[in-house]
């Protein structure tokens, strides 16, 4: 099986060292890029060959479209006359809708909406998939062992997809502004950057085997931390008093809305 990765950006990227990483041959993989030295380094790096679009479209049994919302409408344009109705289209982009794909490739292509998150880049990825019209359980079953490689993997209905964009898509990036907001914290209190950094590291990862291996809700694991007339409580009241549960409410829910404002940009 042949795979194309359209745009290897970020989120391309981490798919394509992810797929390498995972065991799958270089000289089954293929990447597009802009850039002829952004595509040479990427050669080189990962023994990957860089072709345009339209080769890959003729090319590949499966095509994984990476590039930015914003630019899907030249990527269709290259591949509506290379690919067969039979190439399997997975799409990473947030916000677009299998719909639109389906509209714009020939009848009966297989599209699978996925939303992966950037954790791929060290084999933790959280990927919902959600199949389109003409998409069956088999062309699932690829996508999903696919993703398997570099991570986690649910099956969503397509219309929860924005929702899983907004929490899981956007999410490794709250936790990171959490981190970096804690780190501040540190160095408020006088602690040299490296040991605030260090400490609130360990701490997240600890607090994330712990979620994951204890089986334990976060209210518990938080309770098992607030000791009665102590520290965490008196922080814990200046988080609420500060509004941060309604900010992440409001927050993912307008991530929500991004997302389905990015798909309707192209209906
Ligand atoms: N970053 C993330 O955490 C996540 C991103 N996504 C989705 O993944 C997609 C990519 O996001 P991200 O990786 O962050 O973005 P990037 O901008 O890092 O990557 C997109 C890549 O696509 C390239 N590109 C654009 N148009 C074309 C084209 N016509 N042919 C070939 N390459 C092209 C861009 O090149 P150039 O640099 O020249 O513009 C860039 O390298 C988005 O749709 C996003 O919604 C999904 C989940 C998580
Ligand atoms: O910010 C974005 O639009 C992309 C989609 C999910 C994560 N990053």
């Amino acid at each position: 099986m042949t795979i194309a990765i359209l745009g290897a950006g970020k989120i391309g990227e981490a798919l394509l060292a992810g797929l390498i990483y995972g065991g799958f041959d270089p000289a089954d993989l293929m990447f597009t890029e802009r850039y002829p030295t952004r595509a040479a380094q990427l050669t080189e790096q990962y023994g990957v060959r860089g072709v345009e679009v339209a080769e890959a479209g003729a090319t590949a049994d499966v095509i994984i479209v990476a590039v930015k919302p914003q630019d899907i409408d030249a990527v269709l344009a290259d591949l509506r006359a290379n690919v067969t109705g039979k190439t399997l289209v997975v799409s990473l982009c947030a916000g677009l809708p299998t719909a639109l794909y389906e509209r714009n490739l020939p009848d009966g292509t297989p599209v699978v909406r996925v939303m992966p998150n950037t954790p791929m880049l060290v084999g933790e990825a959280m990927s919902a998939i959600s199949p389109g019209t003409h998409a069956t359980d088999e062309h699932l079953q690829i996508v999903e062992d696919l993703l398997l490689t570099v991570g986690k993997v649910v099956r969503v209905p397509e219309n929860q997809q924005d929702a899983v964009t907004a929490l899981s898509g956007s999410g490794p990036a709250y936790f990171f502004f959490l981190v970096e907001a804690m780190i501040d914290a540190g160095i408020l209190l006088g602690l040299p950057r490296t040991v605030a950094a260090e400490l609130i590291i360990q701490s997240a990862v600890g607090s994330a085997k712990m979620l994951r291996e204890s089986g334990e809700h976060p209210v518990a694991l938080r309770e098992a931390v607030t000791s009665p007339g102590g520290t965490t409580i008196a922080a814990i009241r200046e988080l609420e008093v500060h509004g941060v549960r309604a900010a992440f409410l409001a927050a993912i829910e307008a991530a929500q809305l991004r997302s389905a404002e990015l798909g309707k940009a192209h209906q």
